[in-house]
């Protein structure tokens, strides 16, 4: 597990505006990065440009040294998953068939399913706590136990790189816990997760990427990047920023809007 991730210069155009605009970034392998920031600031854009979904106008993006446009789509799959903002099923799709597909990268079409690749899944759908809904057709599930269910799916991947986009997204506090310690526990996995939640922010990344306007403002460890000066800068809102006396982890408490 020493897959490297780095971004050099990168810039996404929609039309004539850069939705992200020079960005440059070095995941630690084996860290747990947040990108924070502002509706509307390019954090999916980054996210998706990092995983190959989405061409950019210039800039690269270096997969253990490799510039990713020459890594074949199913190598790069062995390496990365993507939890994407919105994923779509086609409809009547079980979450045992979805958490399954995270075996397509591994396996060629002449493949038997094998036990190993039986067990993973099932490993899947127990840390994401599907167990019992594995036959259910994603359409039927609630928004919370499908988000679970594209989750298991990431999982299921056993890539060294997790990106997800709001993965606790129509999660009850519950499930944002187990879904975080997951993800984060995993050992020697690097994590890079788009949150709007300062607190879970805080709580589980070792590094933040705090964005605006398409940039980097600031990066590096949390308690460096969410101080009241720079949560201000980045999305025009005075915080308060105390210490967890359990974890001794920053909190983040957002008093008032100031534009
Ligand atoms: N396919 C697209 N076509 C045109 N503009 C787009 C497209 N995708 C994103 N944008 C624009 O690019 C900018 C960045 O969008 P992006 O989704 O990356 O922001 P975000 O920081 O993830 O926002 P949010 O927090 O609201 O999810 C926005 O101005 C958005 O309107």
């Amino acid at each position: 597990m020493s897959t490297t991730l780095r971004a050099e210069e990168l810039v996404v155009r929609f039309g004539g505006h850069a939705a992200v605009d020079g960005v440059g970034l070095t995941v630690p392998t084996g860290s747990v990065t947040a990108v924070v920031g502002p509706n509307g600031c390019g954090k999916s854009t980054l996210l998706r440009a990092l995983s190959r979904l989405l061409p950019t106008d210039s800039g690269r993006v270096l997969l253990d040294g490799e510039d990713v446009r020459r890594t074949p789509p199913r190598a790069f799959a062995r390496k990365v998953a993507l939890l994407p903002q919105e994923p779509q099923a086609p409809d009547g799709l079980t979450v045992v068939d979805l958490v399954t597909r995270g075996r397509d990268p591994h396996r060629r079409w002449y493949d038997q399913w094998s036990r190993p690749d039986e067990e993973i899944v099932l490993d899947a759908l127990r840390r994401t706590g599907l167990a019992e809904l594995a036959d259910r057709p994603l359409h039927t599930l609630s928004g919370g136990q499908r988000q679970r269910a594209w989750i298991a799916l990431a999982l299921a991947q056993r890539t060294d790189v997790l990106l997800l986009d709001e993965p606790t997204n129509h999660l009850d506090v519950a499930h944002q816990l187990d879904v975080l310690d997951t993800v984060t526990s995993l050992r020697g996995l690097t994590v890079v997760m788009v949150l709007h939640d300062l607190g879970l922010a805080a709580r589980y990344a070792e590094r933040v990427v705090a964005m605006r306007d398409g940039r980097v403002v600031a990066s590096g460890p949390v308690a460096r990047v969410l101080t009241p000066p720079l949560l201000r800068e980045v999305f025009d809102v005075e915080c308060g920023v105390l210490t967890d006396p359990e974890t001794g982890r920053p909190v983040v408490v957002p008093r008032r809007v100031v534009r």
